[in-house]
C-alpha cells in the first residue's frame, strides 16, 4: 500500500513554488491508480515523492508501513528497488542494445551474468521486444522504446510501477498498445501500477481508480466508473468532458431551459446508467405507468474497460403532476437521475 499524507513541497529560490499543498493519497496493492491533472498542477513532483526522487518539505510517504521520508539516503536507494519507473522520453541509454539497456539495472545491483542473460530474456519476452534485443535504441520506435522502459523498470521485481506521462509521446494507437501491456503486467505480475497523465482516455482505458489533482491540491478521486457517471469537481467534469459528452446538446439549449415547471413545458431530465442498469428499460417503464410519453434527445453508452455506463436525456410530457409523478418513480431507481430544466411543450 502506497499512503501519502499531508504531502506540501515548495520548490526553493526567491520565488517560492507551493507546488503540492497538503495531499493525502491512499493506493491498495495491485490498482492501477490514475492521476491527471494540467500542466504545472504538480503531477510529476507527486509521483516522484513516491520514490523520493523529489523530498516532500513536509508530510509522510508510506510504502507497505515503511516511512519513506524517515530513511537514510542508503535505506532509501535500496528502498528503490521495490518501486520501478517509466517516463514520458523514455530515459534510454543511447549507446547500449536492447538487451544491455534492461541489464543494466542488474549490473548495478552485481547480478551473475547467467542471471542477468535468463532475467533479460524473459522480460524481452514479456514486452515483444525478444528479436530486437541487439538493437539500439535509435533504432526503435517510440512504442518501442517504451516497452525497453518497461522491461528495465522490472528488472529488479519491483511490487510499484510508477508511470510519468508513459504514453504522452506516443501516437493513440502505440498509446494502446503500451496501455494493454501495462494492463496485462498489472494483472500477470500483480504490481500496484501509479500512471501519471493529462489525457483522461489513458484514465478511461486502464485505471480502476483516479485522483485530479489542480493547484497542488487534489480535487476529487474515485472510482473511474462513478467518477465518469457522477464528476463532482469543475476540474473533473472538464476532463470528462474532453471524452464524453455529458453536456445538453446546442439544439436544446436554444429552445430556452427555464428552471420552474409550467403548464406549457415538458421536463428535461438527464439519467446516468452503469454496470447492470445500463439495461433497464426505464423509458418504457415510465411510459407504460404514467401513460405518458417520452422521448429521448441524446444518448451515449461507453465502456470503462468490461464496465458498461452512460446517459440518457429524455423528455418527460404530460401535464404537470404527471411529469412529477414520473421523476418521482425514477428517483427511486437504482440510477443517477437530475432535471436539467423544462423545454417549450411545442419543441
Ligand atoms: N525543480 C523545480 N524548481 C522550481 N519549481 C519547480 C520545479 N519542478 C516543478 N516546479 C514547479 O512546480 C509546479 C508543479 O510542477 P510539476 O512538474 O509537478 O507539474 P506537472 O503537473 O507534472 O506539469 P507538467 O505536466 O507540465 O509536467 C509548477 O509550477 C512547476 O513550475
Amino acid at each position: 500500500m502506497i499512503k501519502l499524507e499531508n504531502i506540501t513541497k515548495t520548490y526553493g529560490g526567491k520565488a517560492q513554488v507551493h507546488a503540492l499543498k497538503g495531499i493525502n493519497l491512499t493506493i491498495q496493492d495491485g490498482e492501477i491508480f490514475g492521476i491527471i491533472g494540467k500542466s504545472g498542477a504538480g503531477k510529476s513532483t507527486l509521483v516522484r515523492c513516491i520514490n523520493m526522487l523529489e523530498k516532500p518539505t513536509s508530510g509522510n510517504v508510506m510504502i507497505d508501513d515503511k516511512m519513506m521520508t524517515h530513511m537514510t539516503d542508503s535505506q532509501l536507494r535500496a528502498e528503490r528497488k521495490n518501486i520501478g519507473m517509466i517516463f514520458q522520453h523514455f530515459n534510454l541509454l543511447s549507446s547500449r542494445t536492447v538487451f544491455d539497456n534492461i541489464a543494466f539495472p542488474l549490473e548495478l545491483i552485481g547480478a551473475s551474468k547467467d542471471g542477468i542473460k535468463k532475467k533479460v530474456a524473459d522480460l524481452l519476452e514479456l514486452v515483444g521486444l525478444t528479436d530486437r534485443q541487439f538493437n539500439y535504441p535509435s533504432q526503435l520506435s517510440g512504442g518501442q522504446k517504451q516497452r525497453v522502459g518497461i522491461a528495465r523498470a522490472l528488472a529488479s521485481d519491483p511490487n510499484i510501477l510508477l508511470c510519468d506521462e508513459a504514453t504522452s509521446a506516443l501516437d493513440p494507437q502505440t498509446t494502446k498498445s503500451i496501455l494493454s501491456l501495462l494492463k496485462d503486467i498489472n494483472k500477470r505480475l500483480n504490481i500496484t501500477i501509479v500512471i501519471i497523465t493529462h489525457e483522461m482516455a489513458v484514465i478511461k482505458e486502464i485505471c480502476n481508480r483516479v485522483a485530479v489533482i489542480e493547484g497542488g491540491i487534489i480535487k476529487e478521486e474515485g472510482r473511474v466508473v462513478d467518477v465518469f457517471t457522477n464528476p463532482q469537481s469543475q476540474t473533473m467534469k472538464d476532463f470528462v468532458k474532453s471524452v464524453i459528452n455529458i453536456e445538453l446538446p446546442k439544439g436544446i439549449t436554444m429552445l430556452g431551459v427555464t428552471d420552474q415547471p409550467a403548464p406549457d413545458r415538458n421536463m428535461l431530465v438527464r439519467l446516468r446508467f452503469k454496470g447492470a442498469a445500463t439495461n433497464d428499460p426505464v423509458v418504457a417503464a415510465v411510459v407504460r405507468k404514467f401513460n405518458t410519453n417520452v422521448s429521448v434527445l441524446y444518448g451515449n453508452i461507453d465502456y470503462i474497460q468490461d464496465e458498461p455506463f452512460g446517459y440518457l436525456i429524455i423528455v418527460i410530457m404530460g401535464d404537470m403532476e404527471t411529469q412529477a409523478k414520473a421523476f418521482a418513480y425514477i428517483k427511486e431507481l437504482p440510477i443517477g437521475s437530475e432535471v436539467l430544466g423544462y423545454v417549450p411543450r411545442n419543441h
